[in-house]
């Protein structure tokens, strides 16, 4: 059972704690099933004259026990599972944190954003049934221990039927299990299709040819969702039918097979058919929730897959015991970097490289190209969000490993194209508000949004003043080295000038290398070098600085 197994990796001691309160039950279920049956045996054998008080006060002591390790066991199942989602979730979250970005990338954000909302979503909302199906699988096994105790002939040939029956059962539960996985994997889709609509509803408006074509599709896939899920519910229905079936045959078995071969069994007839029908509720309650069951097991299956995924996408540097490197450096030295895509067969993959590269501190660097050239990839190498296949990275001689690796990425601030924005400002060293505020007026968005305590006010801007706001946590930061993508591609033409002749000659003042990918022909002479990108191929272009000098 995966959900077990989910469970397990909960600390401390939620299967101990578990088993104990389901002895308790189940223990309990059976002494109370064995007192009414020796109170219903004397009236039988000597008639009823009064309560029997020592058989009363002894059935209610264990009903006690018994509902109360069965209130234990539902109600910190419960809780145990609760927390083991939240420990879960955070470990999935932390595992996605510390994972290698290239691999993150392949496996696409969409799929690890589902995966873990709808795992988590699908166990905690069905814990109750986990508790009631775990309750009942105590409660049956319990009673055949009683059959067993009472007459072993009628334990074999109950448990015998138990077993086919249960064997047949699980045959149909795997089959339906695949259903579900299958379901779960078209419900993705599905939830694909409807991001997709949402998030190109600009590109669906404006092209009926494009409208029509995601309408074929996304009917398509809903067809198969529904199919799939009325699949699925055909095949949890007749595997109810199936154990309704397999439930009247044993009861059969025991009134008519059993007598048949034990002479001394009309004694206990009574008694194991009682049991057997004792068991008509925890064993209807288990076909009920099996199916209930297949989810969760299907969703703890996924999660715990997910879990070894991730951590096997490890990122280099979480291996190794970090060094830092000097907070400050003179230049630093790019020998053979290689980057290439994975491609499909047949395809001729998109490669970058071999970059040879010195830079310089204090410099501003431009990075030109076209579109597709491998700037963002380059940018993605530089920054070490991508580990080089060839060549290497060092800072004033010493180059860069897994041990270095975090101290380097802790070298850069950066804005990319498509750069996040958190409200709060996080990872910010002791938030100087003074400085914040100042920065806040310089890159003139101090009138539509502030600074409050550790997060801004507003972040609900235009992406030119969100830009804006990036570049202030950028600045905030205090890295050595600022890398940005296009910055001012969102910026109107006087905020523009603004940033290339007055923001980046303040910033190198303060000592800040610059690398700005940049399209920007007009302030190509804010550089003081730039590089230009071609298929991948990264040489030096001559520039003229604004003072007219060469460089
Ligand atoms: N995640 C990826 N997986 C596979 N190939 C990729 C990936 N990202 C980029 N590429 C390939 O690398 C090429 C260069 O992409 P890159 O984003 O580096 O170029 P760019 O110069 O930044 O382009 P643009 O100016 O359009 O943003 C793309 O044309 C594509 O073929």
């Amino acid at each position: 059972m995966k959900v077990l197994e989910l469970l397990a990796t909960q600390q401390g001691t939620p299967r101990i704690r578990l088993l104990g309160s389901a002895f308790v039950a189940g223990v309990g279920s059976v002494v109370l099933l064995a007192l009414v049956n020796i109170a219903a045996e004397h009236i039988a054998r000597s008639g009823y004259d009064q309560v029997d008080w020592p058989l009363a006060i002894a059935f209610a002591l264990t009903a006690a026990a018994f509902f109360g390790g069965e209130f234990y066991l539902v109600a910190r199942l419960g809780a145990d599972m609760e927390t083991v989602i939240d420990q879960f979730r955070v470990r999935l979250l932390n595992r996605i944190r510390r994972a290698d970005y290239a691999q993150m990338e392949r496996v696409g954000q969409e799929r690890l954003f589902e995966s873990i909302t709808q795992t988590t979503q699908t166990l905690s909302q069905n814990t109750q049934y986990l508790a009631q199906a775990l309750r009942s699988a105590i409660l049956t096994v319990s009673v055949l221990i009683y059959i067993l105790w009472l007459s072993p002939l009628a334990f074999c040939m109950v448990l015998a039927v138990t077993l086919v029956g249960g064997w047949l059962y699980a045959g149909l539960g795997q089959r339906l299990m695949e259903r579900y996985q299958h379901m779960m994997v078209e419900e993705a889709k599905l939830f694909e299709g409807i991001t997709g609509l949402f998030d190109g509803i600009k590109e669906i408006r404006l092209s009926s040819a494009r409208s029509e074509d995601f309408g074929r599709a996304f009917t398509e896939v809903t067809d198969r969702a529904t199919a799939i899920r009325t699949d699925v519910q055909i095949h949890g229905f007749q595997q109810f039918i199936f154990g309704q079936v397999a439930f009247y045959t044993l009861l059969a078995v025991v009134v008519f097979v059993v007598p048949t071969y034990a002479d001394d069994f009309r004694h206990e007839v009574v008694k194991v058919t009682t049991a057997v029908l004792f068991m008509i509720g925890p064993v209807g309650v288990l076909i009920q929730t099996m199916a209930i069951l297949a989810q969760c097991n299907a969703a703890a299956e996924r999660m715990l897959a997910l879990d070894r995924q991730l951590g096997a996408m490890a990122d280099a540097s979480e291996v190794v015991t970090p060094r830092p490197l000097p907070q400050t450096f003179d230049t630093i030295h790019f020998k053979g970097l290689e980057y290439t895509y994975p491609a499909p067969e047949g395809e001729q993959p998109f490669a970058v490289g071999p970059i040879h590269l010195q830079l310089r501190r204090g410099e501003i660097v431009f990075v030109t190209g076209g579109n597709g050239s491998g700037k963002s990839t380059f940018m993605k190498l530089l920054t070490g969000l991508y580990t080089p296949h060839f060549g290497k990275i060092s800072v004033d001689g010493e180059e860069i490993g897994p041990s270095t690796l975090k101290a380097w990425r802790g070298m850069f601030a950066t804005v990319f194209t498509d750069f996040h924005l958190f409200q709060r400002l996080h990872g910010v060293p002791e938030l100087d508000s003074a400085e914040a505020r100042q920065l806040l007026q310089w890159l003139e968005i101090d009138k539509v949004t502030a600074i409050d305590g550790d997060h801004f006010a507003h972040i609900n801007l235009s992406t030119g003043q969100r830009k804006r706001l990036a570049l202030l946590v950028a600045l905030l930061e205090k890295r050595p080295i600022l890398v940005l993508d296009e910055w001012a591609a969102d910026q109107d033409p006087h905020f523009r000038r603004f940033f290339y002749y007055e923001i980046l000659p303040e910033l190198k003042r303060r000592g800040l290398t610059v690398i700005a990918v940049t399209h920007d022909d007009h302030y190509f002479d804010a550089a003081d070098r730039r590089v230009h990108l071609e298929e991948g191929q990264l040489t030096e272009i001559k520039a003229t600085r604004r003072s007219g000098e060469v460089v």
